[in-house]
């Protein structure tokens, strides 16, 4: 069994920052977690690669190949999707190779239309499954886009459209909460546990538009309200505990180290005899 954490969300709302430190504490603890570059748009990023895509394919060649004729979001569609064409499928395979217990966090590009309604990391999750890995999405918001209902509300609606389209066990995770100022710490710390009918009741700025769909808006929050389909967890980067409680709940999405449990060292294996007696006695 290998484990797996696609890492998402939208542009710039920190996925590669918190690739790369979960592999920095993950170190600390002597235990090794891989990252891999999904985005064949990168330009930099703080962790080791294991894999990086770019070494098939890159977007910047897409856009400059003379028979074809895209812009920066088609190229990458076009990248993501040759990925997982046969012969990209292959490449991918052999570059993960075949490592029992292999921890790998694949850091995604930021087009958020990749997971919202395009089936390419569908297919990838699939693709994923087939080669034995147990995959968990791990959704990362910016926590300074967070601290209002309405971008509350949106932003947890498009988690909830990634957790539909993906059907995997999935964690949000609120990111730069060390970038918050104590009162706006405190607000966030109301949308962890929200009460979203009180929260929505409390948006001041409602405008004319607002007021006309209030009736939608407060259908909408009841809906992630009653069934709890949107929970975040704050992440600062800067906090080994944080870290440490973060990974905890990625590991039991996941199931990391379930197997592990059973196989202690006293663990005794079945002896081959044994079996066969009981093949004969039936
Ligand atoms: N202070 C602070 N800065 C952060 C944190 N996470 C990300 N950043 C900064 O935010 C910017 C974007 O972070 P990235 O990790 O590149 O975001 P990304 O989601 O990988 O972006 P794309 O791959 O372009 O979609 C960088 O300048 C980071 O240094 C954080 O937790 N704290
Ligand atoms: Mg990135």
């Amino acid at each position: 069994m290998r484990y797996a954490q696609l890492v998402l969300g939208p542009a710039g709302s920190g996925k590669s920052t918190y690739c790369s430190a979960v592999q920095k504490h993950a170190e600390v603890m002597n235990r090794v977690i891989n990252v891999v570059n999904m985005d064949p748009a990168a330009e930099v990023f703080n962790y080791e690669a294991l894999v990086d895509v770019r070494d098939l394919i890159q977007v910047d060649d897409v856009m400059q190949a003379e028979d074809m004729d895209f812009g920066p979001n088609g190229g990458l569609v076009f990248c993501m999707e040759y990925l997982m064409e046969p012969d990209g499928r292959e490449w991918l395979k052999e570059q993960l190779g075949e490592y029992d217990e292999d921890c790998i966090l694949f850091d995604c590009p930021g087009q958020i239309e990749l997971y919202t309604h395009m089936d390419v990391m569908k297919r990838m999750v699939l693709q994923l499954q087939n080669w034995d890995f147990r995959v968990c999405a791990v959704f990362v918001l910016d926590a300074g886009y967070m601290v209002d209902a309405t971008k509350f509300l949106s932003g947890s609606l498009t988690a909830l459209s990634v957790m539909v389209q993906l059907e995997v066990p999935h964690i949000n995770v609120l990111s730069k909460m060390d970038l918050l100022n104590q009162s706006a710490r405190e607000q966030i710390e109301m949308f962890l546990e929200p009460e979203i009918h009180e929260l929505l009741a409390s948006d001041h700025t409602a405008s004319k538009f607002n007021k006309k769909f209030r009736k939608l808006t407060s259908a909408l929050g009841q809906v992630l309200e009653e069934f709890s389909l949107v929970r975040y967890i704050p992440l600062n980067i800067n906090s080994e505990e944080s870290l440490t409680d973060l990974l905890i709940q990625t590991d039991f999405a996941v199931q990391y180290g379930e197997d592990l449990d059973v196989k202690t060292k006293d663990f005794e294996y079945p002896d081959p005899d044994d079996e066969r007696e009981i093949e004969f006695n039936n």
